[in-house]
């Protein structure tokens, strides 16, 4: 189960399908995200510090969109609280299956980590238990942009006092001068860890029809519809940033 370096997109490609987390993605995903999102190792781990600070025994501690369970290892490793226990969530069977496997395997490796729950299955249509931190690593992007208001609002009814919404997302810029710098830099970082200029386009092109960012001032104001009472960005490197979301 040893990650592979990312060379989908390196051969044109008569038609570009669009991008899917299929078993194809999941063998190079480790490395595809560490090249692709800037900033990633970084949020990753932190998100475990800040997750820290919230957990509260009692409570659920959620990684929606898990893929290979990043951030619940951070959690894992992070999080010191009694009686909480990580659920993680994805989709994607081919990534809830690996998952599983590197948390076994890390299992095997610490003592009394926290339990978790791995589910094969949609965000849209879980059942949220009493929360002390939710984490949308990365994932709200891919939801529907008409869903995600009812989403955001399930969380926040889920949410604990004292617990708190973690997003991360890549953002588009109403400035189009901004926008176009930030995009022009995303593919400068892309460039240097090794992407030619064919995977760079033929990526784009793969994810234009499935990931649909938003702007910090969309986050920010869905954020305060949903019930958030307080949105405090603590991580941005270019396009991407993180966002602590208070209930
Ligand atoms: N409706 C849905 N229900 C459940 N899962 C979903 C849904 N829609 C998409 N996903 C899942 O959300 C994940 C998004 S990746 C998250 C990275 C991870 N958080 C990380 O920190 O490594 C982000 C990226 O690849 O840029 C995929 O695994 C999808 O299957
Ligand atoms: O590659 C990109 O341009 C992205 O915006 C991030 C990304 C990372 C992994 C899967 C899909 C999108």
């Amino acid at each position: 189960m040893s990650p592979e370096p990312d060379r989908l997109f390196a051969q044109p490609l008569p038609q570009v399908p669009d991008f899917a987390f299929n078993e194809d993605v999941v063998r190079v995903f480790p490395d595809m995200i560490k090249r692709s999102v800037p900033g990633y190792p970084t949020i990753v781990e932190n998100l475990g510090v800040l997750a820290a600070q919230f957990a509260q025994p009692n409570s659920v501690l959620y990684d929606l969109g898990s893929s290979l369970g990043a951030v619940t290892q951070a959690l894992r490793r992070h999080v010191r609280t009694e009686a909480c226990r990580v659920v993680a969530i994805d989709n994607s069977s081919a990534m809830v299956e690996r998952c599983r496997e590197y948390l076994n395997a890390q299992d095997s490796m610490y003592q009394e980590l926290l339990p978790v729950e791995v589910i094969d299955g949609d965000i849209l249509s879980l059942e949220f238990q009493p929360a002390s931190v939710v984490a949308l690593n990365f994932t709200l992007q891919f939801i529907a942009p008409e869903q995600r208001l009812a989403l955001l609002t399930r969380i926040h009814r889920s949410l604990l006092p004292g617990g708190a919404l973690i997003l991360s997302e890549k953002l588009r810029f109403d400035d189009d001068q901004e926008h176009a710098l930030l995009a022009d830099l995303h593919v400068a970082f892309k460039r240097a860890n090794g992407y030619s200029e064919l995977e760079i386009a033929q990526k784009r092109s793969a994810i234009e029809n499935v990931m649909k960012p938003d702007s910090l001032e969309q986050h920010r104001e869905r954020l305060l519809a949903a019930g958030f009472t307080k949105v405090v960005p603590w991580f941005q490197c270019l396009n991407f940033a993180s966002l602590i979301a208070l209930p």
